[in-house]
C-alpha cells in the first residue's frame, strides 16, 4: 500500500502517452525545434523489417552488403542449417530518405515515434554521431539499436498510460536536419503540475563553463523565459507533466527544442532522481507561487573519472556484424571466438 502511495505521488498520473510521439508535438513546436519530415504511414512489411532478427539492409539502400570475413568455403559450411534471410526491399522509402537528405543539406538524424537510435551511434563516425547521409545509413542504426526496439512494441509504449488503444498506434519514421550539437548545451527540463521545477545537464561530463554563477542564471533565465513563452502559454500543448530537451544556442540567450518525453520512469532524470524533483514539486506548490518559482539547475560539478562511452553494452566490432547476418546466437558466438582467435595468432605471428 505504502509503495503505491509513494509511487502515486513520485509520478503523476500519464494521461496521454501518444502526445508525446513525435507527430503529436512536432506541428505545434515546429517553428522552435529541428526541421523534420515524417514519414507514416509505414507499410507493413518494414515494421516486420524491423522486428526481424539479425542487422542487414534491404535491398537497393545504396549499402555495400556487409561482407563475412569468412572464406567461401566456411560461409557456405557455417550457414547450411541457417534459413536464409528474408529480403526486403523498400524503394518508396528510399527515395523520401534520399529526397530529406537532399532537402537537409547532406545529412538527417532518423528516429521513430519515441525513440532514437542513439544506442547504435558508435556503427557511424563517432565524430559525427547519427549522421546518415544514405538510406543504408538510417536503416543500418535502426537495426542495431535496441532503443528503437521499444517503439515497436505497443505494450511497452502504452504501459501505465491511461489512453490504451493501441489500435491508433502507428509507427512512424522521423528524419531531422543532422546538427553538430555541441553536448555541453544540452539541457532537460522537468514540469510537473504545470511548473518548471528542475532543469539538468543533458549528458555526464563535467563543462568548467557552467561553474560560474552568472552562466547558471543566464541557463536558467534562457530555459524558463522559452518555457513561459512558447510552451506553458501554448494552448495545443496539453500536458501539465512533462520532460522536455533542450539546445542552447552559443550565447546561451535562446534555446531550441529537441524533443518532449513524458514525465514517468521512462523518462532518465538524469542529474535528478524523481524523488528530488517529488519534493521539489511538493515544496513549490506549498510555496503557492506555483511557475513564478525559479526551477533548480543541475550540473556535473567536478571532473569525471570514468572515460566508458556511453551505451558500451551495445557495442561490438563492426566485423561482427557480418558474422551475425541469420546465425543465431550460438553459431555467432562459436565464430566471433574463431574471429577472435585468428586475430590474436596473426598479432602472435607479427611479433615473432
Ligand atoms: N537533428 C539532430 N542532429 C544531430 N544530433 C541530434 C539531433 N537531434 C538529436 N540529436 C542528438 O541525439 C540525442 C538524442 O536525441 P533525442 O532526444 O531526439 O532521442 P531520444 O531517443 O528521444 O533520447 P531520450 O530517450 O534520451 O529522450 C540528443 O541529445 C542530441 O545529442
Amino acid at each position: 500500500m505504502e509503495s503505491s502511495n509513494v509511487s502515486q505521488s513520485l509520478f503523476p498520473e500519464l494521461r496521454s502517452v501518444l502526445a508525446f510521439q513525435f507527430s503529436s508535438w512536432y506541428p505545434i513546436f515546429a517553428g522552435h525545434t529541428i526541421k523534420s519530415t515524417i514519414i507514416r504511414p509505414l507499410p507493413d512489411d518494414f515494421v516486420q523489417y524491423l522486428n526481424d532478427d539479425g542487422v542487414y539492409i534491404p535491398d537497393g539502400a545504396d549499402q555495400v552488403p556487409l561482407s563475412s570475413s569468412l572464406s567461401d568455403d566456411e560461409d557456405s559450411e557455417s550457414n547450411e542449417d541457417v534459413e536464409p534471410l528474408r529480403s526486403y526491399s523498400f524503394p518508396e522509402i528510399d527515395k523520401r530518405i534520399r529526397e530529406c537528405i537532399a532537402l537537409y543539406e547532406g545529412a538527417v538524424f532518423p528516429k521513430l515515434n519515441f525513440s532514437s537510435p542513439r544506442d547504435a551511434a558508435w556503427m557511424l563516425p563517432i565524430s559525427s554521431p547519427l549522421k546518415c547521409t544514405s538510406p543504408a545509413d538510417v536503416y543500418m542504426l535502426l537495426k542495431s539499436s535496441d532503443f528503437v526496439s521499444f517503439d515497436l512494441n505497443p505494450e511497452l509504449v502504452f504501459e501505465g498510460a491511461a489512453d490504451g488503444d493501441k489500435t491508433v498506434y502507428a509507427l512512424e519514421l522521423v528524419l531531422r536536419k543532422w546538427y553538430s550539437i555541441d553536448r555541453s548545451r544540452e539541457l532537460r527540463c522537468f514540469v510537473r503540475g504545470g511548473m518548471l521545477i528542475g532543469i539538468s545537464q543533458r549528458d555526464s561530463n563535467y563543462y568548467p563553463y557552467m561553474e560560474a554563477s552568472d552562466v547558471q542564471y543566464k541557463i536558467t533565465a534562457t530555459v524558463t523565459k522559452l518555457w513561459r513563452e512558447c510552451i506553458a502559454t501554448e494552448e495545443r500543448w496539453r500536458p501539465k507533466d512533462y520532460v522536455f530537451d533542450l539546445l542552447l544556442t552559443r550565447d546561451l540567450a535562446r534555446a531550441h527544442i529537441i524533443d518532449f518525453n513524458p514525465y514517468a520512469p521512462r523518462t532518465d532524470a538524469l542529474l535528478f532522481t524523481y524523488e528530488e524533483l517529488g519534493k521539489i514539486f511538493h515544496s513549490k506548490k506549498l510555496s503557492g507561487e506555483h511557475s513564478q518559482v525559479e526551477p533548480v539547475f543541475k550540473f556535473v560539478n567536478t571532473p569525471s573519472t570514468s572515460a566508458a562511452p556511453e551505451h558500451q553494452h551495445n557495442m561490438m566490432p563492426f566485423e561482427a556484424l557480418s558474422l551475425s547476418n541469420g546465425n543465431d546466437i550460438e553459431e555467432f558466438a562459436r565464430l566471433w571466438q574463431e574471429e577472435l582467435k585468428k586475430g590474436v595468432d596473426n598479432d602472435s605471428d607479427e611479433e615473432s
